[in-house]
């Protein structure tokens, strides 16, 4: 029997290969984006894909164009692509206008029909037992809005489908250089930022808390974890004098989680640009100050309460090593943490490496799982 540790979950479990192989839909994402280039380099990592049963879902005759357009790129040191008659495709076929209206490079309204399908076909046939994880590349929110799908984001599609209101969006990264793991969850997520303040309210605060109590146990392994929570305003509002959230509802509100959860350690509200010290320190340890020890007194997860606030930090720290997963699915999500990059696609120079860490956190968590009842978070 071939045992492999787990990379992201400090869990006793331990990645049994003679077990079921776990089953994985991984989509392309949008056509005229990197998605299909991320995926064909990962999926030619064996050490990615050892032991796990693959189906890409996407239009089989763009992924075969997209592939030989790589190949004749043919970049210096550029990761492998895997020939895509190795591969097990579920086939999305898009109408020949439709197709035909896709351009390398600039998003629009048929290459948001494209992804938009990929990802419907990858949750239903996964709702029907097919898949236990869905890993999905990067869409562009504008492409799907311009084929008249109007949703902030595949996650919400997600949640829809499966029909969750209760779910949230977590970035988890391990560093090369330390080990450490770095978890961020998202309070509010793609809205403006003018509607950041009057989004937060103490019932969606306690959701989003919840949810990442549940997974950090679940599928972190985490019973009794800290948590580093971050105020909304400068310097967490200085006493009232740069904002008034934190003292008219978020900490009273914090001091009532803090009694439901005895248990666990909830810092807060940490001022939000020192918040990220701490984690930084630990994610590059010594590389930083190579006289000082790496840093302890970390958190095991961050709550950040809008979009930048908590992904600044992550892409600063981890840009190639992130991992988006989606909370509170009765399955598993996970997607890089980058976008659809039309600056470069079709050039043959993107990094998979979030893309092949997307599908490692994945494999990890339906192993996991399989042993587990079925998240129920409602
Ligand atoms: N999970 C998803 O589906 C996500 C989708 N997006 C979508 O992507 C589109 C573009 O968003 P941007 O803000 O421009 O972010 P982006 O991540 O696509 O690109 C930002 C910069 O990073 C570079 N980059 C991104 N991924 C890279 C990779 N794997 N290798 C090398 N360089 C890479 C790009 O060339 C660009 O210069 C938007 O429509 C957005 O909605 C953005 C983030 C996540
Ligand atoms: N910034 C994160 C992001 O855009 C992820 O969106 P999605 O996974 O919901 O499509």
């Amino acid at each position: 029997m071939n045992i492999s540790q787990t990379l992201f979950t400090n869990t006793d479990t331990k990645l049994d290969n003679s077990q079921k192989r776990s089953r994985l839909a991984v989509t392309l994402g949008d056509p005229a984006g990197i998605g299909t280039e991320v995926v064909l380099k990962a999926l030619a990592d064996p050490q990615i894909t050892q032991n796990l049963d693959i189906t890409v879902v996407g239009s089989k005759s763009l992924l075969q164009e997209t592939y030989l357009h790589l190949q004749r790129q043919n970049h210096q040191n550029s990761d492998l692509l895997i020939d895509p008659a190795k591969l097990t495709i579920l086939d999305v076929p898009l109408d020949r206008s439709i197709e035909s209206q896709i351009i390398m490079g600039s998003g629009n309204a048929a290459s948001g029909e494209a992804s938009f399908a990929y990802l419907e076909t990858a949750i239903a046939r996964t709702l029907e037992g097919k898949f236990q994880a869905i890993v999905t590349a990067p869409i562009a929110k504008s492409a799907w809005k311009a084929a008249g799908y109007d949703y902030p984001g595949q996650t919400e599609l997600l949640a829809m489908r499966s029909h969750v209101t209760k779910f949230g969006m977590l970035f988890v990264a391990r560093s090369p250089y330390t080990g450490w793991t770095l978890r961020t969850l998202l309070a509010t997520t793609h809205i403006p930022l003018r509607a950041v303040a009057d989004t937060l309210t103490p019932e969606l605060m306690s959701l989003k808390l919840d949810l990442l109590v549940e997974c950090l146990e679940q599928d972190f392994g985490l019973k009794t974890p800290k948590i580093a929570i971050a105020g909304l305003n400068p310097h967490s509002g200085e006493q009232g004098q740069l904002g008034r959230e934190e003292i008219d509802w978020l900490i009273p509100w914090l001091e009532k989680e803090r009694d439901h959860y005895p248990n666990l350690q909830l810092d807060g509200f940490i001022p939000p640009d020192t918040m990220w010290v701490k984690p930084a320190q630990a994610w590059y340890g010594n590389i930083l100050e190579p006289k000082k020890p790496t840093i302890q007194n970390t958190a095991d997860a961050y709550l950040a309460l809008y979009h930048d606030q908590g992904l600044i930090p992550v892409k600063l720290m981890a840009f190639d090593q992130a991992i988006n997963t989606s909370i509170g699915l009765p399955f598993i999500r996970t997607s890089p943490d980058h976008g659809t990059a039309f600056d470069i696609a079709g050039q043959g120079i993107a990094n998979s490496n979030s893309m092949k860490v997307a599908i490692a956190l994945a494999a990890e968590l339906a192993q996991q799982r399989q042993n587990l009842p079925i998240l129920t978070m409602q």
